[in-house]
């Protein structure tokens, strides 16, 4: 069956499309990337002595992979393979960049030492759990990622010619318009390597490609990165338990046990450098279970078993760093001539960022198609909005204006403030820590700026957050016979916001933060508490004098000062008194017993809108952090 892929020439047309549709785009002004012929330029990445630690909670320093060495040259499809716990994983995010802390080594490119932005720039890495957006077709997951990536292709039919051609390539062409989340495992797995295909990079590496996958969608998939890597590409993939037919597909193999190195070299010389070494594979064994097994036994006796396997080994199975040296120096002559070249070196690929505003519109469309995809983000909500509000009005029917409800009208205002902020912090959580994962590997492979995903984050959820909160508002203020008085309106809309605003920061930050458990969790349980302190359950002047500056810190002292005084300060003349006495007939009294005397709205205000800046700060620094940690 591998002979029958590979000998199938439909497939290499679907290769030489792919390249023909970015290479013959006719526009002198296309990226870099898209004019680049990998069969021009030798990529040889060497990585010599690679040490990775890790600090653990107790302080204690885990040494994870140790003096690691190996190459990866253009063309070759190399397997990383080794039992649980070898440091495959570990290996792979060191070597493609993806984690730097704790990392000590030299990392080269043709001979020169890598610079991590611009490796970055020139290569993909496609991890076991590939973050999508689940309510996006195949196409426009496609879509977004020429857009992002392809800043220079304007044309709509260049960049469906891109899109046809890769969905050709990769067999996807019968689920364009699939969700993602109704992909199986190998449609997702392979759009997965599509997403990184359109930028057509030199080096891509993969984690665990075949995993979940039987064994004919493994064999599929392993085929497609043959594919790729004979198009010129590194392709470099952790497998594990590769079947006989599957290690046949490759040209290297790096075995690892325990962290360390225990070879590296070709595929097909594998076994037979184990033999020499006293390892004997049985006849009719799978060699991916034979080297597997050895490696298992490392516990005992891999220091040994690395010296036996160094002593037999050749030029091209290469376990120490003198050895890299030697070939660096006997291979590389003409590929470095080659690079000093300035016609290559021009074409040299590297992958092109859109400017800040093209981001921004790009991630802000994602969103918003999404969203209007999600039942929970936005039908579910504007229908609750509508709901509650509906419900709030027939139990406080026409008690705004009645003297001897004005406490059942607090109640009403407070019910409302609580329903906006929790009914927009609880959908934030869970969008945010949805799509957490997805913002970390594209902003890590250079797709767009921290920035651009942070504004595209607050400014996709405005539309919302004015309809939700302006729907409410509307229908409770009129079926509780509010003041009908237009300025009053206005100014408790615009708390009710402001409200909403402050309740999706908070989700923002909380979901980006901590996750969906976490964030669903703490956001009630932290939020609740500063409550207290919002003048509606006690009196600000009654709280003792240690815990009053909380009241300085909380929002919700703040929009309910705002809303009581939107309502019963500015003048309003005495309530109506449908009893022989009324005590708050003078809706001056009630402000002034509440603590919330004087016509301080803008204060208010103004104290909110402190809130929403402090949020939008947390937000930037949270979404820095998860960045920063996933390195
Ligand atoms: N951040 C970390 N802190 C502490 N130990 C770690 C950390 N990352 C990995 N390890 C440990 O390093 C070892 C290698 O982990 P890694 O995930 O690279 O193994 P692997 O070969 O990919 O395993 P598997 O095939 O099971 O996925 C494991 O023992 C793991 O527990």
């Amino acid at each position: 069956m591998v002979e029958n892929i590979e000998s199938n020439s439909s497939n290499n047309h679907k290769t030489d499309l792919l390249n023909d549709a970015i290479i013959t785009i006719p526009n002198q002004t296309i990226p870099k990337v898209s004019t680049f012929n990998f069969q021009e330029i030798n990529l040889n990445y060497h990585f010599v002595n690679i040490n990775y630690s890790s600090k653990q909670n107790n302080s204690q320093t885990v040494e994870i992979l140790k003096d690691v060495c190996g190459q990866f040259k253009s063309g070759q499809l190399t397997a990383i393979l080794g039992p649980s716990g070898a440091g495959k994983t570990s290996l792979m995010n060191v070597l493609s960049g993806f984690k730097t802390n704790g990392v000590t080594g030299h990392f080269q490119i043709n001979g020169q030492e890598r610079h991590l932005g611009e490796f970055r720039k020139m290569s993909s890495y496609i991890p076991q759990k590939f973050a999508m957006l689940d309510l996006l077709t195949v196409q426009e997951t496609l879509k977004v990622s020429v857009d992002l990536k392809l800043p220079n292709i304007k044309k709509i039919l260049e960049k469906e010619k891109i899109i046809n051609a890769i969905l050709e390539l990769l067999n996807l062409e019968n689920s364009r318009k699939t969700l993602v989340h109704n992909l199986s495992g190998g449609e997702r797995k392979r759009l997965s390597i599509a997403i990184e295909l359109v930028t057509n990079p030199p080096i891509m590496f993969f984690d665990e490609p075949t995993s979940g996958l039987d064994s004919v969608a493994s064999l599929q998939i392993i085929t497609y990165l043959r594919r790729l890597a004979q198009g010129g590409r590194i392709i470099v993939c952790v497998v594990h338990q590769p079947s006989s037919k599957i290690m046949q597909l490759f040209d290297n193999v790096l075995v690892m046990a325990g962290g360390e190195m225990l070879y590296s070299g070709f595929q097909n010389e594998m076994i037979d450098r184990f033999e020499k070494s006293g390892f004997q594979c049985p006849q009719y064994y799978n060699p991916a279970d034979f080297v597997i097994e050895v490696a298992s036994e490392r516990a005992h006796n891999c220091k040994n078993i690395i010296k036996l396997i160094e002593q037999n080994k050749s030029i091209h199975s290469l376990t120490r760093s003198e050895d890299i040296d030697q070939v660096n120096e006997t291979t590389d002559l003409l590929t470095k001539a080659k690079l000093n070249d300035p016609v290559i070196t021009k074409q040299f690929p590297e992958k092109i960022q859109s400017s800040l505003w093209r981001q921004l519109t790009v991630l802000v469309n994602r969103s918003v198609l999404s969203m209007t995809r999600n039942l929970i983000a936005v039908q579910l909500r504007i229908i609750m909005h509508v709901v509650v509000a509906i419900l709030l009005g027939i139990v406080f029917w026409q008690i705004g204006d009645d003297a001897s409800k004005v406490l059942s009208n607090v109640s009403c205002i407070f019910f409302v403030v609580l329903f906006v902020f929790f009914g927009n912090a609880m959908p934030s959580i869970f969008l945010s820590s949805e799509d957490i994962e997805v913002f970390i590997r594209e902003h890590l492979n250079a797709w767009y700026s921290k920035k651009a995903y942070y504004m595209a984050k607050v400014i996709a959820d405005l539309p919302l957050q004015f309809i939700c909160p302006t729907l409410l508002m509307a229908i409770v203020y009129f079926m509780t016979g509010q003041p009908c008085d237009i300025e009053r309106f206005v100014m408790c809309w615009g708390i009710t916001l402001l409200t909403a605003i402050i309740g999706h920061f908070v989700g923002l930050v909380f979901g980006s933060t901590f996750g969906l458990q976490m964030g669903i969790f703490l956001v009630p349980g932290m939020t609740i508490p500063i409550m207290i302190f919002s003048g509606f359950f006690i009196r600000i002047h009654e709280v003792p004098d240690l815990l009053r500056p909380l009241c300085d810190f909380s929002f919700f002292r703040y929009t309910m000062e705002a809303l009581l005084r939107a309502l019963y300060a500015y003048k309003r003349p005495f309530l109506k008194c449908a009893d022989k006495f009324c005590y708050y007939k003078n809706p001056s009294k009630f402000l002034s017993d509440y603590g919330m005397s004087g016509d301080f709205y803008s204060n208010d205000f103004c104290a909110l809108l402190l809130w929403i800046a402090v949020l939008n700060i947390l937000l930037f620094l949270s979404l820095s952090w998860r960045v920063k940690r996933a390195q």
